[in-house]
């Protein structure tokens, strides 16, 4: 028998699920055991439920095509079969939450993809490489739900992930006043250009809550756990503002970004901090660890979505670009893929975390 963990992968269906399950299979630590979506799904075996709808460029991993699919809502039936569970659900934000420590409270660790919980207190928004502390907050969750394993972790927005670490590495530096402007790729709405023809050739200034969450989230990642509070308080600098913006690309989140700093960094101070930043994943040498989390590219045309975009396997970030500005500071360009690093490769790498701090354990 395998001595890896038994996943669930709820909402496995979507694209952010078929990402799971793709960066999931032979993964050394976890299998996935069993798969759920809507009710609409269960029954089907996952290959006759993605027929048609598979968005990844590699086929459907043999070892998950036979599952049938369960209802997402048997919550206690699922408990009973797997250690743990990635939600990849697009529920709305109540029944997300309801749903959610559902699992948490009957014993089985959630790590999520969704927005819904990222703004619950107790609950740790985690970029691996940047607040691997935060998971401390899990022992007063835990007490709030009253269970002994059972919790729920999220990673957060993708969007903030191409400029998010690059600020982390220059918190030395005091940035206090920050300009962004995203590019976002149509994979982060869950589409292709098969099921979005009116995104060929085109650009929306819209993208429904993302400013809200881009000028937010990287202030609960910077944050810390208070004691008294038993919860995470979030920074109030540097202050963000943002704009994001869907443009015609598959995979790849861009962002423009101009930064304030307190100190005054030189030019070759900021690259070596890119280039220096690492972490705990890379300390612990977690299995979807980056070697390098972040590279700075000296060219004037990078980074680009279709060179630069699949760096590290997609779980690196792209830094080019920088330069001084006469407004601000300095400015730079950042690029993340959205799925990988921004969805469920962040979410993979947040489990290693959880299971290498001894979180997530067997049953
Ligand atoms: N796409 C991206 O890049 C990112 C997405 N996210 C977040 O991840 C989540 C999933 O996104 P994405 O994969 O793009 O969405 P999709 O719409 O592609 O997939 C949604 C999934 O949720 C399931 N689902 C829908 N309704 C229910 C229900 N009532 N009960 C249980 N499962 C249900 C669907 O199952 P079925 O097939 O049966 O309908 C499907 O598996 C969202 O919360 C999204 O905001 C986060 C970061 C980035
Ligand atoms: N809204 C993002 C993707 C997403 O789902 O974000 P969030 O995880 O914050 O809901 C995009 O469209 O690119």
């Amino acid at each position: 028998m395998s001595d890896k963990l038994r996943v669930g992968v709820i909402g496995a269906t979507g694209m952010v699920g078929q990402r799971f399950v793709t960066l999931l299979d032979n993964h050394p630590w976890f299998e996935v055991v069993l798969v759920a979506a809507s009710a609409h799904s269960a029954g089907k075996t996952y290959e006759a439920a993605v027929d048609g709808r598979w968005k990844m460029d590699v086929p459907v991993p043999e070892a998950v095509k036979q599952l049938v699919l369960q209802d997402a809502a048997n919550v206690d039936d699922i408990a009973s079969q797997v250690d743990f569970v990635f939600s990849a659900i697009s529920l709305d934000k109540a029944d997300t939450r309801k749903l959610e420590e559902a699992y948490a409270k009957a014993e089985t660790p959630v790590v999520s993809n969704n927005s819904a919980h990222r703004w619950t207190a107790d609950v740790p928004m985690v970029i691996p490489e940047i607040n691997p502390e935060h998971t401390d907050v899990i022992k007063y969750q835990r007490e709030r739900l009253g269970t002994k394993r059972g919790f729920i972790a999220v990673k957060p927005n993708c969007s903030i992930q191409s400029y998010t670490p690059a600020l982390s590495a220059w918190r030395q530096f005091e940035p206090y006043e920050v300009v962004a402007t995203t590019y976002q790729a149509i994979s982060g709405a869950g589409k292709t250009f098969k099921d979005w023809p009116e995104m060929v050739g085109n650009v929306i200034p819209f993208i429904s809550g993302e400013e809200e969450k881009s000028e937010r989230e990287p202030l609960k990642i910077w944050g810390h756990v208070d004691d008294e509070q038993k919860a995470i308080v979030p920074t109030d600098n540097p202050v963000i503002t943002t704009q994001c913006i869907r443009v015609p690309v598959l995979y790849g989140h861009t962002a423009a970004a101009f930064v304030k700093f307190h100190k005054n960094p030189t030019k070759q101070e900021l690259i070596d901090a890119l280039e220096n930043y690492s972490g705990e994943p890379q300390r612990l040498g977690l299995p979807s660890a980056p070697k390098q989390f972040i590279q700075y590219m000296t060219e004037d045309d990078r980074p680009q979505v279709t060179q630069d975009v699949n760096f590290e396997n997609g779980m690196g970030v792209s830094i080019g670009r920088l330069r001084e500005d006469k407004v601000y500071d300095w400015k730079f360009v950042g690029l993340s893929h959205n799925t990988a690093r921004g969805a469920a490769g962040g979410a993979v790498l947040c489990a290693e975390l959880l299971k290498a701090q001894g979180y997530i354990t067997a049953k």
